[in-house]
């Protein structure tokens, strides 16, 4: 899958107001009410990465994840992050 411009993910961050692109990756923060709810998050979360065979960088502290997403193969941003943005977001943010 091809590494997209910056021009192609920035047009298409637009529909991704939670995310923004630098450093060859889009990045997004979220905020839970607590550990709990951000651990479990990330367990949802860990089995969509599982079924797309694509994983994020991340870390978490307390109730916030921080979350990176590019392709490795191809050291930027592809079509693969984008559908596992979209993933995450269905999750987190599920009323949107
Ligand atoms: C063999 C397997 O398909 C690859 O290692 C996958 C797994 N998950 C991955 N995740 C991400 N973010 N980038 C990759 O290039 C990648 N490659």
């Amino acid at each position: 899958m091809g590494k997209l411009t910056k021009e192609n993910i920035e047009k298409k961050l637009l529909k991704y107001p939670d995310w923004e692109y630098f450093d060859d990756a889009i990045h997004a923060e979220f905020e839970f009410e607590n550990f709990k709810d951000c651990f479990s998050a990330m367990s949802r979360i860990a089995f969509e990465c599982e079924a797309l065979n694509h994983h994020p960088n991340w870390s978490n502290v307390y109730n916030v994840l921080s979350i990176s997403l590019n392709t490795h193969d191809v050291g930027g941003v592809t079509e693969k992050d984008f559908k596992l943005a979209a993933a995450i977001e269905h999750i987190v943010e599920p009323e949107e």
